[in-house]
């Protein structure tokens, strides 16, 4: 079977077609930007030890992932797993070249990753005024107004800000969200200085058509150069998402090793796409991760094995049956 891969142009409507065989320097590359030890362990009821969150962090960044998000500067009372934050800046190796993200909603978080030594923090909206509400206990408008006094300070301070819209797809209490809603936000978090924005689907529960036509209302407002895509897979749609997220041209994808996650205001709403399942994907239709795969598989088996549950990517679980990771 001949791979169908993407021209290394964007945008990639006029997809060409490629072999895998193609040397790996040429391939383009796909950003990863590795969630797991943040949104993958953000709603985990147990608290998992400082020790094992610096663990996987560390592991992670020695596979080829060049972004780790590493932790949450949120509030202790709204996510408790995220309490260690200034903990976890202060023990990870922080291999160079590899950046450590960490989430800061407003300016006490980002006074606090600052002194814990982030570079890059990001701020996170939503489409939907419900789900702002829940999550961040404000409305989109005053979201807006108080990422404006994160991103100046953040600037200032000489830090790189990636902002995160969620609910792309639908929302846990409203249901469907339009295409526009969500490009007004991410325009939004772009003109405030955002580097990238990050679009989530929260719940999982768009399919490739809606998420192509989100992308392509949002990618009017905000190039898509700068447009990443962030899948949950609770309806099992995430990869056929991201195929299509490709084709629209973007060129990074947030996954969380072994699928870790769910999220706290968003209930039902299962972990990420596994960062496994993507990699696998992207080296076979003709595009370059950087990622070993068969380590990152034993990363995802022993960081499941820590939670005691089996990892969440089909991919690390066929490898590893057949003995290959
Ligand atoms: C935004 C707030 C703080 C507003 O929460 P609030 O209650 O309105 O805030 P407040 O300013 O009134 O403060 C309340 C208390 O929290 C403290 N506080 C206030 N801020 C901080 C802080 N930064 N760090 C530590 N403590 C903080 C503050 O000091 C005070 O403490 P008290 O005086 O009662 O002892 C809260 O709603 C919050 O922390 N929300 C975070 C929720 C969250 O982390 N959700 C998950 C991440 S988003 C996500 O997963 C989606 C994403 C990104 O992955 C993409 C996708 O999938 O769609």
């Amino acid at each position: 079977m001949v791979a169908r891969a993407f021209s290394a142009s964007r945008p990639a409507c006029k997809s060409t077609v490629e072999t895998t065989r193609a040397s790996p320097s040429s391939r383009p590359l796909v950003k990863i930007v590795e969630v797991g030890p943040r949104d993958g362990l953000q709603n985990e009821k147990k608290m998992v030890p400082t020790e094992t969150k610096v663990a996987l962090i560390n592991m992670l960044a020695d596979v080829g992932l060049m972004t780790v998000e590493a932790t949450s500067f949120v509030s202790p009372k709204w996510v408790p797993q995220m309490s260690d934050a200034k903990q976890v800046m202060a023990q990870i190796a922080r291999r160079p070249g590899v950046s450590y993200p960490v989430l800061a909603p407003n300016l006490k978080g980002l006074e606090a990753a600052i002194v814990a030594g982030a570079e890059e923090v990001a701020i996170f909206g939503a489409a939907s005024e419900s789900f702002s509400q829940k999550n961040i206990n404000c409305s989109i408008a005053e979201s807006i107004q108080r990422f404006e006094a994160v991103t100046d300070a953040a600037k200032s301070a000489g830090l790189r800000i990636r902002g995160y819209v969620s609910c792309v797809a639908g929302c846990p209490y409203e249901g469907r969200v339009a295409p526009e809603a969500v490009a007004a936000v991410a325009k939004a978090l772009l003109d405030m200085g955002c580097y990238e924005i990050s679009l989530g689907d929260t719940i999982g529960v768009g399919r490739p058509r809606e998420i192509r036509s989100m992308i392509d209302a949002v990618a009017r407002v905000v190039p898509v150069e700068q447009l990443a895509i962030h899948c949950h897979d609770t309806y099992g749609q995430a990869l056929a998402n991201i195929y299509a997220s490709l084709e629209a041209g973007i060129r990074v994808v947030d996954s969380s090793v072994a699928g870790l996650g769910g999220c706290p205001y968003a209930k039902g709403a299962t972990g990420n796409v596994a960062t496994e399942d993507v990699v696998y994907m992207l080296e076979g239709n003709g595009f370059r991760t950087g990622v070993d795969l068969d380590k990152l598989a034993r990363v995802g088996e022993w960081i499941s094995g820590e939670l005691g549950r089996p990892t969440g990517s089909r991919v690390a679980r066929a490898l590893l049956a057949k003995g290959g990771a």
